[in-house]
């Protein structure tokens, strides 16, 4: 399955709590991060993740891109509601491409370990199998 990570900085080290312990299950799945997030997730937790632009140059696009093209599995965004961010149209983007396809997507730590969860347990549909659902 492809998994998408991605954290604004203040909720980075989250997200390098949530890979750490969720390592096991995570490294025999794809996984692909905007640029800061995927080199903290490598440096901490030594996975193998496929790095994009970082979120303000253009990552939560590029990722959205793979979402619209049913490409991404599960998308995990840690995102900080109490920061503006200068690429708050980007985010509302990529969050609304999972609604219009249907992507699970978990926005904070404890909803991501439960997807993490159903992932392991078979729970969560390879959009390969119901590419063309979405339309
Ligand atoms: O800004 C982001 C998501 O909107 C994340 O980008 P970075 O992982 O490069 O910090």
């Amino acid at each position: 399955m492809n998994i998408a990570l991605i954290a604004h900085d203040q909720k980075k080290q989250d997200m390098v709590t949530f890979t750490i312990e969720a390592k096991e299950i995570l490294k025999d799945h794809k996984l692909y991060a905007t640029g800061t997030t995927g080199k903290r997730i490598t440096e901490a937790a030594n996975l193998d993740v496929t790095r994009f632009l970082s979120g303000p140059l253009g990552g939560d696009q590029q990722i959205g891109s793979l979402v619209a093209s049913n490409d991404i599995d599960l998308v995990i965004f840690f995102r900080d509601p109490l920061m503006a961010q200068p690429h708050e149209p980007d985010i509302s983007a990529l969050l609304r491409l999972c609604d219009v396809h249907n992507v699970p997507a978990a926005t904070n730590p404890v909803s991501a370990r439960v997807m993490i969860k159903a992932l392991h347990e078979g729970l969560i549909p390879s959009r390969q199998d119901i590419a063309g659902g979405a339309e």
